[in-house]
């Protein structure tokens, strides 16, 4: 099967001669949730962008929904609902108008019962006959969010779908990508709320300085670079680690009281158990310890550091 996003070779380079994407390749499988992450800079909204026909490629050849996104631009584009990261509804019209008007935008015949779904979902049913300059930002962003639905699009973007946005947007809108995914479509989102990718994405890619560095199925970046840690409370704080542990990949915190002994995931724990041992040799005594795992968060922040 064809991917749903095909990006290959893909050069950017901006009118003052900035280079924002250096050599991208990367295919998207249909009804994958993908998850875009960078830091601010890194060239996620150009990435974007060039997919949805909005800034030109300098190079390279980038499909969606097999179409060549500069020769098959029109039907490219159909396949495509975009969520940007601004907002831009300020209008008089109502919000069922602006959905409505959306979908024709796209050359599709009108289909109310589609756009009720869609405002259904979204929550937005109620204020279906709200002038949309009338409505909270939580409420304009679920509008931007029915627009780029109302053509019923294969693959769907969302740009920092949820930078400022309350908790109970945030999840409900956690809950329609995740119905989106059921009913096929393609999601790509970036975002900087790495919980947000850790709660929703299949696979992820990592975007440094315009370089795609990384892409990974989720759990196995998890397992591959995450990290554990084990907490040692002891009895009694220690000044310095003693000599026995200066070898073993163990921390005093700054009070004395805690060793913080850290491994990979990966690893077999046996390091765990001849800590303990040696721990017990030397006399020393803690009266609890705990197991933390790297978080995504922890990995990204490795990654983009490195
Ligand atoms: N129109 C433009 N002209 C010149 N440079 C640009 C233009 N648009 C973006 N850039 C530069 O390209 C780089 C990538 O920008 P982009 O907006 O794609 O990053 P991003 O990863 O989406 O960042 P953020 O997380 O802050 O949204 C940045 O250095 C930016 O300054």
């Amino acid at each position: 099967m064809q991917p749903d996003i095909s990006v290959k070779n893909l050069n950017k380079t901006y009118g003052g001669g900035f280079q924002a994407l250096k050599n991208i390749n990367l295919d998207i499988e249909s009804g994958e949730i993908f998850a875009l992450l960078g830091p601010n800079g890194a060239g996620k909204t150009t990435l974007i962008s060039i997919i949805c026909g909005i800034v030109n490629l300098s190079s390279g050849e980038v499909k969606a929904a097999g179409y060549d996104i500069i020769r098959d631009y029109r039907k490219a584009r159909q396949s495509i609902g975009l969520v940007p990261q601004e907002l831009n509804t300020d209008s008089f019209e109502t919000v069922w108008d602006t959905v409505c008007f959306s979908r024709g935008l796209f050359g599709k015949p009108p289909s109310p019962a589609h756009i009720e779904q869609v405002l259904r979902d979204l929550s937005l049913w109620d204020k279906r006959s709200n002038r949309i300059m009338s409505l909270s930002g939580g409420m304009k962003r679920r509008v931007m969010i029915a627009k780029a639905l109302s053509h019923e699009p294969q693959i769907l973007f969302l740009d920092e779908p949820t930078a400022g946005v309350d908790v109970e947007l945030r999840r409900d809108m956690w809950n329609m990508v995740r119905k989106l995914r059921e009913n096929g479509v393609t999601i790509i989102l970036t975002t900087h709320y790495i919980e947000e990718a850790e709660e929703m994405a299949d696979r992820i890619g990592v975007i440094r300085d315009g370089e795609i560095i990384l892409v990974e199925e989720k759990s196995t970046l998890m397992s591959k670079l995450g990290k554990k840690e084990l907490r040692l409370h002891l009895q009694k704080p220690m000044e310095k680690l003693p000599g026995e542990l200066l070898l073993e990949p163990v921390e005093l915190s700054d009070d004395g009281y805690e060793l913080i002994y850290s491994f990979d995931s990966q690893e077999e724990q046996d390091g765990v158990a001849r800590l303990l041992r040696k721990l017990s040799e030397l006399g020393i005594e803690y009266r609890d310890l705990q197991t933390r795992e790297s978080s995504l968060e922890d990995i990204f922040v490795n990654l983009v550091h490195e």
